[in-house]
């Protein structure tokens, strides 16, 4: 497989290369990101999105926003460091890999506290490229778990696009996929269009047609007739945040695709790091769900398709309820119900 890593540092590790995936499927351009401010609205405006893709960039973005610090003492240098970890965390609230990574460049930071200035520099710049590399060998593990619950010939379908550029490998939710192309399993995958803004459609459809996989993008509201006509034989979907008893934050439709799986008897599978599961988040109501601006919805390519004058809610992700959730698959292993019990086990 063909791997994109959609956040990366440059050869002199000066500035990030950032695949901008709000130009997809047309454009396929690669941006490059300096300043703190820049990572910012990049992590904001999704041109670097998908949990863990997020939380790479973040912490590639928190060593750029202190590389060419000038302090002098410890103190001052933390100081720095810790404003450009509090804006970066402003950029978008509910994938908790962003506060993770974040929180895992601070730790690095203190723990070198004895260090010089240059040194600790040196350490955050580790530590960022560490985060990636984990993560693209979360990816395959994840995968690998993944496919041992599926067989030759099904029809999957997943939800927004938990992929390779939502992660820096295989992806999550499609990494089975990958793996089972591999191994000529020979899916057929349906691909919810994702609305509003069409990450099934612009990005899974994509990324999956690339690697050559049979791929199906169908509108949110016809997830059930595809159910109900038996092309389905499981759902597989990425996370952005899952609470310590398995309620799970994805991207906004997810939970109304769980409800129909469960109707049609068609197993639910969550795939994501153990870096999106959040202990200290008790239960999906404790999970602050981002909101959007309404253009998204009435004017998002473009094109105005409802008056602007109206009213628009649009929150980006929902929860999936645990009693929806067949299993949760990580890099460590697939995870049943009671998930409340068995979620503690993996830390
Ligand atoms: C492996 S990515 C998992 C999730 O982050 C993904 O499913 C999702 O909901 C992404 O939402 P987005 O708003 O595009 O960042």
């Amino acid at each position: 497989m063909n791997i994109i890593v959609p956040a990366k540092l440059n050869e002199a590790k000066d500035k990030m290369i950032l695949l901008d995936q709000t130009l997809l499927p047309i454009e396929t351009k690669y941006v490059e990101i300096v300043k703190v401010e820049d990572t910012w609205e990049a992590i904001k405006k999704l041109r670097v999105r998908g949990a863990p893709a997020i939380g790479v960039a973040a912490g590639f973005g928190v060593y750029l926003g202190v590389k060419d610090s000038m302090a002098k003492t410890y103190d001052e240098f933390y100081k720095e460091f810790k404003e450009a970890k509090d804006y970066l965390a402003s950029s978008r609230p509910t994938a908790v890999n962003l506060f993770w990574a974040l929180d895992r460049m601070e730790r690095r930071l203190i723990e070198e506290k004895d260090k010089s200035i240059l040194e600790i520099k040196e350490c955050l710049l580790e530590e960022s490229e560490e985060i990636l590399k984990e993560d693209q060998e979360m990816c395959k593990k994840i995968s690998e778990y993944g496919l041992s619950l599926l067989k030759p010939e099904m029809g999957l379908l997943t939800h927004c696009n938990a992929g390779g550029i939502a992660t820096s490998g295989y992806g999550t939710a499609l990494g089975p996929m990958y793996l089972g192309q591999e191994k000529g399993y020979n899916f057929k995958v349906f691909s919810d269009e994702t609305r509003p803004l069409n990450q099934g459609s612009r990005l899974t459809a994509w990324e999956l047609n690339e690697a050559g996989i049979d791929v199906t993008v169908i509108c949110d509201n016809m997830a059930s007739i595809v159910m109900k006509q038996g092309k389905i034989n499981a759902v597989l979907v990425g996370c952005d945040r899952v609470a310590a008893n398995g309620d799970t934050a994805n991207k906004i439709g997810t939970s109304g695709v769980a409800i129909l799986a469960k109707e049609y008897g068609i197993p639910f599978y969550v795939l994501g790091p153990t870096s999106t599961i959040d202990m200290d988040t008790p239960t999906g109501d404790d999970i602050n769900i981002e909101l959007r601006e309404s253009k998204e919805i009435y004017n998002g390519f473009g094109k105005v398709t409802a008056p602007p004058q109206v009213k628009f809610y649009n929150p980006a992700f929902d929860v999936t309820d645990n009693k929806y959730i067949t299993a949760i698959i990580t890099e460590k292993g697939i995870v049943e119900p009671p998930f409340e019990e068995n979620l503690k086990k993996l830390f």
